[in-house]
């Protein structure tokens, strides 16, 4: 689903990552966690392909993403990946359904077909749909939401940021209930970031950043 071979980063100057593999299977999911500044993000970013590694390969579905450009890495971006941070990042002005279908119609879906699939999500998250518009979720919903619109387009991995950060810890388990979940209902792959031990606990397996990078200097 997704492999991590041997990547290296440098960002001003400073080796940020440093023969750096993992693997992530279908079903699968992986806490990341390190200290602040370890290069949690920056490794989210090398899939995303909006850091560029200095060396290595980063395999989603078997495409490279290092290297691939324009609209061929959007393509796969839009396909294969889905998002979520750490304040959901809704569009506020737009309904949860159109949150969650917008992806789905960016990439060309029919848009019965897309909002079908949106409710879907939704229902199975359990995030009202009779709000109006995005602002007037909570926290957990506004996560529940996000979580939706990073699975609308069937990715093959997930990456979330942070995904509880924000969140209390009540609501915070009922996240990642839903969260950790996912993989197996949704055969993804997770790759979460996280600085809570609760959350890292739940993943199928965790890596520790600063443990991994070999030979890194500042
Ligand atoms: N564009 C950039 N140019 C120079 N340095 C950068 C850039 N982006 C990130 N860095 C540095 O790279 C290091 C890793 O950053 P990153 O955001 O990946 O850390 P992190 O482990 O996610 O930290 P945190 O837990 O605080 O979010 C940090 O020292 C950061 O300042």
């Amino acid at each position: 689903m997704l492999e991590v071979e041997q990547l290296d980063v440098a960002l001003g100057g400073a080796t940020i990552l440093r023969r750096l593999s993992l693997e992530l299977r279908r079903g699968e999911s992986i806490a990341i966690v390190g200290p602040s500044g370890v290069g949690k993000t920056t490794l989210l970013n090398c899939v995303l392909g909006t850091v560029r590694p200095q060396g290595g390969a980063i395999r989603v579905a078997g495409t490279n993403v290092v290297g691939l450009r324009g609209r061929a890495l959007a393509q796969l971006r839009a396909s294969r990946i889905g998002i979520v941070f750490q304040h959901g990042e809704l569009l506020g002005e737009l309904s949860p359904v159109e949150n969650v279908a917008l992806p789905a119609l960016i990439a060309g879906r029919p848009r019965n077909e897309a909002v079908a699939r949106a409710t879907a999500l939704l229902e199975a998250f359990a995030v009202p749909q009779d709000r109006d518009v995005a602002d007037q979720l909570s926290g957990g919903e506004r996560q529940r939401t996000a979580l939706a619109r990073a699975l609308v387009n069937e990715p093959t991995v997930v990456l979330a940021d942070e995904p509880t950060g924000s969140l209390d810890p009540a609501i915070r388990d009922n996240v990642a209930d839903v969260l950790f979940a996912a993989p197996k209902q949704w055969e993804c792959g997770l790759l979460v970031v996280t600085h809570d031990p609760a959350i890292a606990a739940r993943a199928d397996r965790i890596m520790d950043l600063s443990a991994m990078n070999s030979g890194r200097t500042r």
